[in-house]
């Protein structure tokens, strides 16, 4: 059963709810874990829909920035009090969506404050630190920010700029922006909102440079909001999306700050001058591992987002014949559009999946990592540098065509599909660029086949033991297990293949950067194969491990749509192993899940349960009554609000009047 038929919504929608197989409530509980968080989650955007103040006061597309910003900080004042009474304060996930829902994706002053300003101190700050600074930041005393990149510097951390420097005598850090190119630049939240930061500055203790570490900053007077003395600071203006934010730049001169507020929880600097190292060389880099492992579910909700206004407009939408001259057919009948839409969705659930499965493995890293043993990081830093790299790519692919499969009204912000696209894409860049964290998966792929190439074999993880196997043949009689094992030899091949250019490149004398860089571009497909794969592996197990049939019989479906489509995308990389007939027959079975899957294909993208509020979308509302609601958004535009506009009155008027013979 779908839960979202009403009445009065438009009956092609309804039709297509009535030809699902499934309950959505039962597969939103399948997505989201369990039926409890599945639940947390309606029960949430029930509450919110009922508070008249935490409703839009305009469509975001006719607000300008500042009225984003003013926006987002009145729903996160009005939150701040209401939210004891609306979610559990102890669950980030609850926290994260209430936020979603009121503001939206367009960012707000406290986006950053959850994700990347309270988790350090949580992690990395001492049991003292965390009593001085985690209660008035959760109660939100004061609004954090963290600011690590800088004008000249994102990627490499190695060379930031901004120093801190131990003053023996005082017991103070002092600060200081030495260049142009060392102004912190970007941090969410930092250009007028925060008045906290955690900042990443390289330590210097007795001239000595121990690289970057982080600490507890105090930007503005907690009374004025001025910002304090020695410290510059403001927005960096108008970005591509995601102007509901106001990131930053910040700059320091001789700022002060106490020896207290460096991070010490792992490195330390004692009232001697003395340095204690961490435990691991990169555990100061474990805030970004931490939003990395988050991003696969969050970009693939991004995508579900495009996918529900997508899927649903094309229900409703009529264009053009089959068989039937009488009335113009769904578009989602169309087998272009299908296999436009389908394997998206597809993706959409493989992403969410296994976002989960990264969200749980770092938990249990956070855990070992707090009882000494760091044997972890390394692997789960490849994995999420990979994930993220891949995920968010696809995903702005996904949306892309989403977007045009909505024709002319996709391109109208009435749909919405070009915010989510801006806000999505995004995260290609932030935490890390695609390309330097496939390079950082490259390494590990390199050293692991390095390992079997010294007769060490027996020493990889699990996740690379398939570097080692050597697969010829596959036996065609396809079920998802052959599918892992074409995908498998795609990845494994590539590996090789990327790891002997190098090994060739360094073995004619070129230097180790040298010969990296010109193999660059085959390590990064290779990055992407081995992440293809676990992203395929993960969705096996998971539609695995269902247990109501009809559930699992729909993903068993979507699974098909999946494999199908990863493989025929990666066909140059099979050439070697399956011949044109076999991949005719793949390419045929995958035509044959798009039809399958066709019935379902509403009901999929309402099992995300992304309501109305949060999804801000014309074209993908629930009900389907979208042609009416379209003509009232275009009417409610500031520009409609006079029949003629100064812009008539002043220019184009005269000039007319002008050219009148
Ligand atoms: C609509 C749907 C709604 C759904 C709900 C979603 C709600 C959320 C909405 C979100 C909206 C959007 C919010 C936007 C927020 C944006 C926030 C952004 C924040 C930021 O961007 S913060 C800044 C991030 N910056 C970076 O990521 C910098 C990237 N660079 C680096 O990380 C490093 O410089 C480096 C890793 C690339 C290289 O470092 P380094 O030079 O020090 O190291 P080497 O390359 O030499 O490597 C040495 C060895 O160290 C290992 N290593 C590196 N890192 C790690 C690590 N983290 N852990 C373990 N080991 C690590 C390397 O692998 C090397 O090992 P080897 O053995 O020697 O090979
Ligand atoms: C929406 C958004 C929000 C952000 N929020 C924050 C925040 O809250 N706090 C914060 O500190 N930062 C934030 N950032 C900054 C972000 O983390 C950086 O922009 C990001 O890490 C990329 O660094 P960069 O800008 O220096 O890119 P660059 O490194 O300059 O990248 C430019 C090009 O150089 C290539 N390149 C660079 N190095 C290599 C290499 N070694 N090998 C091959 N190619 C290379 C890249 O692939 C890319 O094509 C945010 C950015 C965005 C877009």
């Amino acid at each position: 059963m779908n839960q979202s038929i009403k009445p009065g919504d438009n009956p092609d929608l309804t039709e297509e709810r009535l030809s699902g197989t499934f309950d959505t409530n039962s597969m939103a509980a399948v997505i989201y874990g369990s039926d409890k968080l599945a639940q947390r989650r309606r029960e949430i955007s029930e509450a919110v829909s009922r508070i008249p103040e935490l409703q839009d006061s305009k469509p975001c597309p006719f607000m300008t920035r500042e009225e984003k910003i003013l926006e987002g900080s009145r729903k996160s004042a009005i939150l701040n009090r209401l939210l004891p009474g609306l979610i559990d304060l102890d669950s980030f996930e609850e926290t994260v969506f209430i936020h979603q829902e009121v503001i939206g994706i367009e960012g707000h002053p406290l986006a950053l404050h959850e994700s990347l300003f309270i988790p350090p101190i949580a992690t990395q700050g001492t049991d003292e630190q965390q009593k001085k600074w985690l209660g008035r930041a959760q109660r939100r005393e004061i609004i954090g920010c963290y600011a690590q990149t800088e004008l000249g510097h994102g990627s490499n951390l190695r060379a930031l700029e901004t120093t801190a420097t131990f003053d023996i005598s005082s017991q103070e850090f002092i600060l200081n922006s030495p260049t142009i190119t060392s102004l912190k630049w970007w941090p969410g939240a930092l250009g007028k909102s925060a008045n906290w930061s955690i900042v990443i500055a390289n330590l210097i203790v007795h001239d000595k440079n121990h690289g970057p570490h982080p600490f507890m900053v105090q930007l503005r007077d907690e009374k004025s909001h001025e910002p304090l003395p020695g410290i510059t600071v403001g927005d960096i203006g108008p970005k591509m999306a995601f102007n509901g934010a106001d990131n930053g730049f910040l700059g320091f001169e001789n700022y002060r700050i106490p020896r207290e507020n460096m991070l010490m929880r792992h490195s330390k600097v004692t009232p001697d001058g003395g340095y204690i190292r961490p435990p691991h060389a990169k555990i100061g880099y474990s805030g970004m591992v931490r939003v990395r492992s988050r991003m696969a579910a969050e970009q693939g909700l991004f995508l579900a987002h495009a996918l529900t206004i997508a899927v649903r407009y094309s229900a409703i939408r009529r264009q053009g014949y089959l068989e039937d001259r009488s009335r113009e057919v769904k578009v989602l009948d169309y087998q272009t559009q299908q296999h436009r839409l389908f394997p998206s969705i597809a993706r959409a659930y493989a992403f969410i999946f296994c976002g989960f499965e990264t969200i749980r493995l770092y938990d249990q890293l956070l855990i070992d990592v707090q009882n000494g043993n760091t044997s972890g990081m390394a692997d789960l830093h490849a994995l999420t540098s990979g994930l993220k790299s891949v995920v968010t790519h696809q995903t702005g692919e996904g949306i892309e065509q989403a977007r045009m499969a909505c024709g002319g009204h996709g391109y109208s912000m009435a749909s919405y599909i070009s915010e989510i696209y801006g806000v999505a894409i995004g995260g290609c860049t932030y935490e890390g660029e695609n390309m330097v964290m496939l390079l950082q998966l490259a390494r590990y792929l390199v050293k692991s086949i390095e390992m079997i190439q010294n007769g060490k074999s027996k020493n990889l993880g699990p996740m690379v033991a398939y570097l080692a196997a050597n697969e010829s043949e596959i036996d065609l009689n396809l079920g998802p297990n052959e599918y892992l094992k074409v995908f498998q030899y795609a990845a494994r091949s590539q590996a090789w293949r990327a790891t002997e250019k190098f090994q060739k490149l360094r073995n004619s004398g070129m230097s180790k950067e040298q010969a990296w860089n010109q193999a660059s571009v085959e390590l990064t497909r290779a990055s992407r194969l081995h992440t293809r794969l676990y992203i395929m592996s993960t969705f096996i197990n998971h539609v695995g491990s269902v247990v109501d049939q009809k559930i699992k019989k729909v993903l068993i479906d979507l699974l098909n749509v999946h494999i199908t489509y990863e493989v025929m995308d990666i066909g140059i990389y099979v050439q070697g192993l399956l011949s044109s007939d076999q991949m005719d027959l793949i390419r045929n079975q995958l035509y044959v899940s798009l039809e399958t899957i066709r019935p379902n294909a509403v009901s999929l993208v309402d099992s995300f349960q992304i309501s109305d509020m949060q999804l801000r979308s014309v074209l993908g509302r629930r009900d389907g009554n979208v042609y009416e609601n379209l003509f009232k958004w275009a009417k409610s535009c500031p520009l409609n609000d006079k029949d003629v506009l100064e812009s008539v009155t002043k220019y184009l008027k005269p000039m007319m009047d002008k050219s009148k013979l």
